[in-house]
C-alpha cells in the first residue's frame, strides 16, 4: 500500500462493521424508494431539509448538461472578461455580445443563479466567484469548448456502453488511443489535443511544483511530454535540471521548438518514438509521467512502465501525475468523468492509489509515495523508486 506523505493509508473499516453499515443503507434507501414515504418526509419538519437537498442533488444531475451549455455561452461570447473590466448593465452587454437585451437578461439571470455572474447593488453585472475562477484560464476556457465533441460522443451512453458508437469524435481527437503503432501520426493528427494539453497544463504544473520538490534532481525525463509545457515549468523553477522530453515524433518536434522558443534549448532534448515499442533515452534520474497513464489500458501501462523502469538507474524516481480515482471529495471525477470520457476516447480509465500503487510493484518499482497536492481534483501525485535490475 501506498504511503501518503511517509503515513500509512487509513485502513478500511472492519467487515462485519461494514456488513452492519451495508444493512442500514440499504433500509434508507427502501424507504426512499417508496413515493409515499419521500411524500411524508418532504413534509416532515426533521426529514424536509434531506428531501429538498437530495432533490435538488437529482435535478442538477438532471440539468448537468443544461448548465454546462449556460458556461459555454459565456465562454463563447468572452462575457467573463468583459465584466471583469467593468460592471455593466444587461443593454450594455447585449450589444457587446449581438444579443436581443431579452436574450442577454436570459443569459445573465442564468449565469447569475449558478454563481458565474453577480448582480452589484445598482443591478449592474460584474464577475460571480466561479466566474472569477475563469478570468486569465484559458486552459479551463478550452476544455469548456472542447466539451462539444464529448457530448456529441455521449449523446447515446447505452449504444457507447454496448461499443455500438463506431464514429466517436474523441477517437479522431485522440488518435494514439488506437490500435497499431503512432509514430507515424502527422502534425495535423497531434497538434488539437496537444493545444489542448498545453493551454491546460498549468493546471497541473502548479499543483505538482507545489508538491514535490525536483531539486535534489539532476536530470528529468518527461515521457510523453506533449509541447514541453510541463518540462518547460519545472526548467524555469529549477534553473540546474537538464530536461528530456519524449513523445511521438510529430509532438516532439513541437516540443523542440516550444521549448526553443521558451529559452530552454541550450538545456533540452527532444526525442521521438512510441513508447510501447522503442526503449526511452537513458541518463535520467528522474522520469515524468503526467496525464500519461490513466490514457492507457493495464497491458499498455505495464510496458509504459517497463521501458521507464529499464531507463531508469537504480533509486531513480518516477513521479506520476494525473487524476486518480477515490480522491476523497471528487469520486464522480474519476469515475463518471473520465470514466465516460475514456470510454468515448476508446482506452484507459483513472485508477485508485492501490491500483497504481500494483502497476508500479509489478513493473519495479518500489517505495510508492502519494504527495498531497493543493487541489487533488485536478491532479494526484504518486511517486515511486526504481528497484535493482534483476
Ligand atoms: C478574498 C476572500 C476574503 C475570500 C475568498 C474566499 C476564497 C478563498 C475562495 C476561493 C477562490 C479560489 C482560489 C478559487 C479557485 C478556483 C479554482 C482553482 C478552480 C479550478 C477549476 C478547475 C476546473 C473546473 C478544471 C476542469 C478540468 C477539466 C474539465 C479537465 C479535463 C481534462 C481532460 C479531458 C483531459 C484529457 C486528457 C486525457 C485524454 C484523459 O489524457
Ligand atoms: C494526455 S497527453 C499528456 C501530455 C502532457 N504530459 C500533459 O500533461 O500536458 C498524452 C501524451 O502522450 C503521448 N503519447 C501517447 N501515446 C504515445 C506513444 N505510444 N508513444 C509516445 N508518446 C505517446 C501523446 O502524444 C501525448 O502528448
Amino acid at each position: 500500500m501506498a504511503a501518503v506523505d511517509g503515513k500509512a493509508e487509513a485502513r478500511a473499516s472492519p467487515g462485519a462493521l461494514r456488513s452492519v453499515v451495508d444493512r442500514v443503507l440499504a433500509w434508507r434507501d427502501s424507504r426512499i424508494a417508496d413515493p409515499r414515504f419521500r411524500a411524508w418526509a418532504a413534509r416532515f419538519p426533521l426529514t424536509r431539509w434531506r428531501a429538498r437537498r437530495e432533490a435538488r442533488a437529482l435535478f442538477d444531475l438532471c440539468a448537468g448538461f443544461v448548465y454546462s451549455q449556460v458556461l459555454l455561452a459565456c465562454v463563447r461570447l468572452g462575457l467573463f472578461d468583459l465584466v471583469a473590466k467593468q460592471p455593466l448593465a444587461d443593454p450594455a452587454i447585449a450589444a457587446r455580445m449581438g444579443l436581443s437585451v431579452a436574450s442577454a437578461t436570459r443569459l445573465i439571470e442564468a449565469a447569475v443563479s449558478l454563481r458565474l455572474l453577480r448582480r452589484t447593488a445598482d443591478g449592474r453585472v460584474t464577475l460571480g466567484p466561479l466566474g472569477a475562477a475563469m478570468v486569465g484560464n484559458a486552459g479551463l476556457a478550452a476544455m469548456v469548448e472542447h466539451h462539444a465533441l464529448v457530448y456529441r460522443d455521449l449523446a447515446d451512453p447505452v449504444s457507447l456502453l454496448r461499443g455500438e458508437v463506431t464514429e466517436r469524435a474523441l477517437a479522431r481527437y485522440w488518435p494514439y488511443a488506437a490500435e497499431g503503432s503512432h509514430a507515424g501520426l502527422g502534425d495535423a493528427e497531434v497538434a488539437p489535443y496537444t493545444a489542448l494539453m498545453a493551454a491546460t497544463q498549468p493546471l497541473v504544473s502548479t499543483e505538482v511544483l507545489g508538491a514535490y520538490d525536483f531539486s535534489g534532481h539532476r536530470c528529468l525525463l518527461d515521457v510523453g511530454g506533449g509541447d514541453g509545457s510541463f518540462l518547460a515549468a519545472v526548467g524555469r523553477r529549477h534553473g540546474h535540471l537538464s530536461l528530456l522530453l519524449f513523445d511521438l515524433p510529430a509532438v516532439a518536434s513541437r516540443a523542440e521548438a516550444r521549448l526553443a522558443g521558451a529559452g530552454l534549448a541550450g538545456r533540452s532534448r527532444c526525442i521521438g518514438g512510441d513508447f510501447l515499442t522503442d526503449p526511452l533515452p537513458e541518463g535520467a534520474d528522474i522520469v515524468s509521467l503526467v496525464r500519461v497513464l490513466h490514457d492507457h489500458d493495464d497491458e499498455r501501462v505495464g510496458r509504459i512502465l517497463a521501458a521507464v523502469r529499464r531507463a531508469l538507474p537504480p533509486g531513480g524516481t518516477l513521479l506520476v501525475a494525473e487524476p486518480l480515482a477515490d480522491t476523497p471529495g471528487a469520486e464522480p471525477i474519476g469515475a463518471a468523468y473520465f470514466g465516460f470520457y475514456l470510454l468515448a476516447m476508446g482506452r484507459g480509465q483513472a485508477r485508485s492509489v492501490a491500483r497504481l500503487s500494483e502497476l508500479l510493484a509489478r513493473a519495479g518499482f518500489r517505495d510508492v509515495r502519494q504527495h498531497r497536492t493543493d487541489t487533488p481534483l485536478l491532479t494526484g501525485l504518486l511517486t515511486a523508486r526504481a528497484g535493482n535490475r534483476s
